[in-house]
């Protein structure tokens, strides 16, 4: 039987000129699992996700993602191994097509052969557009990236990580800067792409967390202060203290 658990975080530190951002860190998340991760300003919230995805390497501590040690791989490795990043500000092409973003995305193979011989194929073209209906875009395929909304450009980064088909994608603040109904529809797409993958999410915005969140795990000071069920963490005095309550 495979197990349950996508990726387990142990005893991670990473520390910066003897301070340490990320302190004896474990979690574990599980497949299918959407976990957002919460807490105060300079908790080690990004650090963390630097971290899993190769940017940041670990002072201490084990990152298993399926049975793979990713402390020691260089970044795109781990991108191979099914982990997407992405970060605050999104990285898309705005002078190209949503499509072009897309296609641009789809995974080439990992030789130079592969990526200089890329040629449009119907499956190609399927899958863009198939991604393209999932986060909103299906109308505006043609549309240059750059004149979609702020949240409009957040989907296309989304897609243009869900078309390599990761296993954990991972989001810092999401929906930051998006409209109420971008926000409740990036949940709605984080729900539904948690069917078939992890996502391990970054997020302040309460409403939101509320509405995707399995399970919330709160950083403090590079701790993992609480965990659990968002009723329960919003219930808890620690949690009320150093975060909730400001
Ligand atoms: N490369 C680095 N060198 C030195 N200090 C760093 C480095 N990266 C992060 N830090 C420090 O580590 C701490 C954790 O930062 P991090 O960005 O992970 O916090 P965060 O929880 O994501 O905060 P925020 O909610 O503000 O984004 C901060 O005190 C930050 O200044």
């Amino acid at each position: 039987m495979t197990s349950p658990i996508l990726l387990a975080v142990e005893g991670l530190t990473v520390s910066f000129d003897g301070f340490k951002a990320v302190d004896d860190l474990s979690l574990y998340v599980e497949r299918n699992e959407v976990r957002v991760v919460i807490g105060p300003n300079g908790a080690g919230k990004t650090t963390l996700l630097d971290l899993i995805c190769g940017k940041t390497r670990a002072t201490d501590g084990s990152i298993k993602f399926k049975d793979t040690e990713l402390t020691r791989l260089a970044e795109d490795k781990i991108v191979h191994e099914g982990v997407g990043r992405k970060f605050q500000t999104p990285s898309i092409y705005e002078n190209l097509t949503v499509f072009q973003n897309l296609e641009l995305s789809y995974p080439k193979g990992r030789t130079v052969f592969g990526s200089l011989f890329f040629r449009r194929t119907p499956a190609i073209t399927a899958r863009v557009k198939e991604i393209a209906e999932m986060i909103y875009l299906d109308d505006d395929l043609e549309k240059s990236a750059g004149l979609l909304s702020h949240g409009q450009k957040q989907w296309l980064e989304i897609g243009m990580l869900l078309i390599q088909d990761p296993e954990l994608l991972m989001l810092d603040e999401p929906v930051a800067g998006m409209s109420v109904v971008e926000r409740e529809r990036t949940a709605e797409l984080l729900n539904r792409i948690s069917t078939n993958r992890s996502v391990l999410v970054i997020e302040h915005d309460m409403d939101f967390v509320k509405d995707i969140a399995h399970k919330v795990t709160v950083l403090h000071q590079g701790k993992v202060l609480a965990e659990g069920k968002m009723d329960d963490i919003q219930k808890n005095e620690r949690v009320i203290e150093v975060y909730l309550g400001h």
